[in-house]
């Protein structure tokens, strides 16, 4: 994440690390994932699309900082992975996927889900709503240790939009960012949460979907609008 601060532990319960298992002995953080439920977590299509066997991937949650974590840290093992069928990597719509854990999560104070918005815009989305990960933080950088997070101005379609001409910018994601840009996602936030504090309540309003680079001014960060998929989340994430 550019232009981000330091989150401290507990602040986002339901933010997780999915660690890529490279080799045998190496694994390494490529996406940021939330908790739904104490068996469900959400993430970008574009994480999983090309590694879809749930044997991959380790999820770890309540933790801020990623060096804390060894070979030794107790993580959550994928038991299945759903990639919206309408997933298209050419224009990157329907960014989203489903992760089955294997275990339920037993909530903690550092892991807690959250609230899933009710279908299409029955919310009002504040003005300014808040990102987080573990992602670049530069736009040829590399990962941050700790989490970052900052507040960003939310952006409507038609603005959207008239950033990006040559795609497009509809209902079914939501963009977030200045107009200066200075403060974004970027590569590793993916998959991460776009939440927002609405009569108390935090929500899962995006998922850290694409840009163009990071942070440059006038090209504001795109994420999935979870609001869209809500239909598709309970129809696929069944707690039988
Ligand atoms: C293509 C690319 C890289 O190779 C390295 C870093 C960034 C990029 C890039 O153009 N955009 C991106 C690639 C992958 C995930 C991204 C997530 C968020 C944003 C955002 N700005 N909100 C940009 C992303």
């Amino acid at each position: 994440f550019v232009g981000g601060d330091e989150s401290s532990l507990g602040e986002w319960p339901w933010q997780v690390s999915m660690h890529l298992k490279l080799t045998t002995r190496s694994e390494q953080h490529a996406c940021g994932g939330s908790i739904i439920n104490k068996q469900w977590m959400v993430t970008a299509a574009h994480c999983v699309f090309h590694f879809n066997k749930p044997s991959l991937w380790n999820i770890y949650g309540g933790f801020v900082n990623l060096s804390e974590l060894n070979l030794t840290t107790p993580f959550f093992e994928v038991e299945q992975i759903i990639i919206h069928s309408l997933y298209d990597a050419t224009d990157i719509s329907n960014d989203i996927a489903l992760l089955k854990l294997k275990r339920p999560v037993l909530s903690t104070d550092n892991i807690l889900p959250i609230c899933l918005p009710p279908k299409e815009n029955q919310l009002v989305i504040p003005d300014y709503c808040w990102v987080t990960g573990w992602g670049y933080t530069e736009e040829t950088g590399n990962s941050s240790n700790f989490l970052q997070k900052a507040k960003l101005p939310i952006l409507s379609t038609e603005q959207c939009q008239t950033k990006y001409l040559s795609k497009k910018i509809d209902n079914d994601v939501v963009c977030a960012g200045y107009e200066h840009g200075t403060i974004d996602a970027c590569k590793g936030d993916s998959g991460g949460p776009l939440t927002c504090q609405i009569d108390k309540t935090w929500y899962l309003i995006g998922i850290t979907s694409w840009g163009e680079g990071c942070a440059r001014a006038g090209k504001p960060g795109v994420y999935t609008r979870v609001s869209s998929y809500i239909d598709w989340i309970h129809e696929n994430s069944l707690q039988n």
